[in-house]
């Protein structure tokens, strides 16, 4: 009996996911075992009921039937959001990237240093994103190391799978006071790294983020990337989202040949880095992309709420290059990742607008960037994405005659066999 002492929980029905082969393989009536630890234990055909319940030992009737009308689909991977700014998701999308962030962004995110602000936000926006299919969150939170802290304990609580960043910035021309020294940035991404570590989560894990070039220094990158290393962990960051964004890295950096030369000169890519938007990445900046193994992060309502620009994604994979999408939750509006692929493939459109030899993204393959795609991106893809043997039951189960057509088709959530939806 592989499954232990403890019978699997069993589900009978459509199944929907993707594999590096196929964006999309629909699995009609068949069984998925999930063991006690949430891991899938195995995926079999509904008429070898009796031979699968008998090897996997489980009662027959204890299955659970799906309808006719539901199936399962692995859970959405949000690779880039930004806890912090729920706030005001939805409100302040006037200004173009740096503006917005001297304007709106940056006076939101001193708000953090009050930890029952920071619990209010981080428990809407946890709950949000989970009732809206996000079971893997990819988070930046703030400067504040407490309130990153609480964010990791509330993602633990609620059941979501989680990388959680303290933001580090040593520098800020736009808000002088949203800024950290040189040693506490790096001091206090030890403490948020430690502290988080130990509280054992087993779904939550800490990011090293360095919020990006302009508000880092030389020094500050170069020493994150070494507490990266020495610990094994993500880095996340942003990179070539804006025209003026990327003018003023070039400024700051004129001994680097590009905005993915100065990362690469401070040690931050890396086969565990994510990296957001990299809408005007040149061939030789994707190349460098996929020679260390680094990821993007497909931001499209941000791209397009912020007018930063319009990602070909087509190219990023032309190149191998692994990427996931993102909310940018409050560049993007939207925390949901359905929005993320709608404005994915509408992006994808508007390239080919422009230039009608483009090949659009297929709904299937946008599916995919969702699904496993994300989990690529995350260097995850060992735990999560899809629906393979061994790995966590991350899922959501769908109705589509629910009338809606949006997240309210979602019945329930899974997040490692836990069911976190409805709570
Ligand atoms: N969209 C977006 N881009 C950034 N670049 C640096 N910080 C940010 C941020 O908070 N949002
Ligand atoms: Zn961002």
């Amino acid at each position: 009996n592989a499954a232990g002492r403890h019978p699997p929980t069993v589900f009978r029905g459509t199944f929907v996911h993707s594999t590096q082969e196929e964006a999309l393989v629909i699995l009609e009536d068949a069984l998925l075992g999930v063991d006690s630890t949430g891991k899938i234990s195995f995926v079999e055909k509904g008429p070898e009921l009796e031979k699968v319940s008998a090897k996997f030992g489980f009662n027959p009737s204890a299955v659970t039937q799906l309808s006719p009308q539901e199936f399962f689909m692995p859970g959405l991977v949000d690779t880039h959001i930004h806890a912090a700014q729920y706030s005001f998701a939805g409100t302040a999308l006037d200004l173009p990237l740096l503006d917005w962030l001297q304007t709106y962004t940056f006076p939101v995110e001193s708000r953090y240093s009050d930890l029952e602000f920071a619990r209010q936000v981080y428990t809407h926006v946890v709950k949000r994103t989970l009732r809206n299919g996000t079971t893997t969150a990819c988070y930046f939170a703030t400067i504040h190391t407490d309130a990153s802290l609480l964010l990791g304990e509330i993602a633990n609580d609620f059941g979501q799978r989680a990388l959680v960043g303290k933001v580090c910035m040593d520098r800020n021309g736009l808000h002088e006071h949203y800024k950290e020294e040189t040693q506490e940035s790096l001091d206090e991404t030890s403490r948020f790294i430690s502290e988080l570590i130990k509280r054992k989560y087993p779904l939550v894990k800490p990011v090293v983020t360095p919020r990006f070039s302009v508000s880092c220094t030389s020094e500050l990158m170069l020493k994150l990337a070494e507490v990266a290393r020495n610990n094994n962990l993500h880095i996340q960051s942003h990179i070539s989202e804006n025209m003026d964004e990327v003018r003023l890295v070039q400024e700051l950096f004129p001994e680097s040949e590009s905005y993915t030369d100065v990362y690469r000169k401070h040690n931050l890519l890396t086969s565990k880095t994510i990296m957001a938007h990299g809408c005007y990445l040149s061939d030789e900046e994707l190349q460098i992309f996929h020679q260390t193994g680094s990821s993007l992060a497909h931001c499209p309502n941000s791209n397009l709420s912020l007018c930063s620009g319009l990602l070909d994604v087509r190219k990023v994979l032309s190149h191998k290059v692994k990427l996931g999408l993102g909310t940018d939750v409050a560049g993007g509006y939207s925390p949901s990742m359905l929005d993320a692929v709608r404005r994915t493939r509408d992006t994808s459109k508007a390239l080919k607008i422009q230039d009608p030899v483009h090949q659009t993204l297929t709904w299937e393959e946008t599916f995919r960037l969702a699904t496993l795609g994300g989990s690529q991106a995350l260097s995850m893809d060992d735990q999560t994405g899809n629906f393979v043997v061994g790995k966590d039951f991350d899922a959501l189960r769908v109705n589509v005659a629910a009338p809606n057509g949006d997240d309210r088709n979602i019945l329930e959530v899974y997040v490692a066999g836990r069911k976190v939806v409805p709570l």
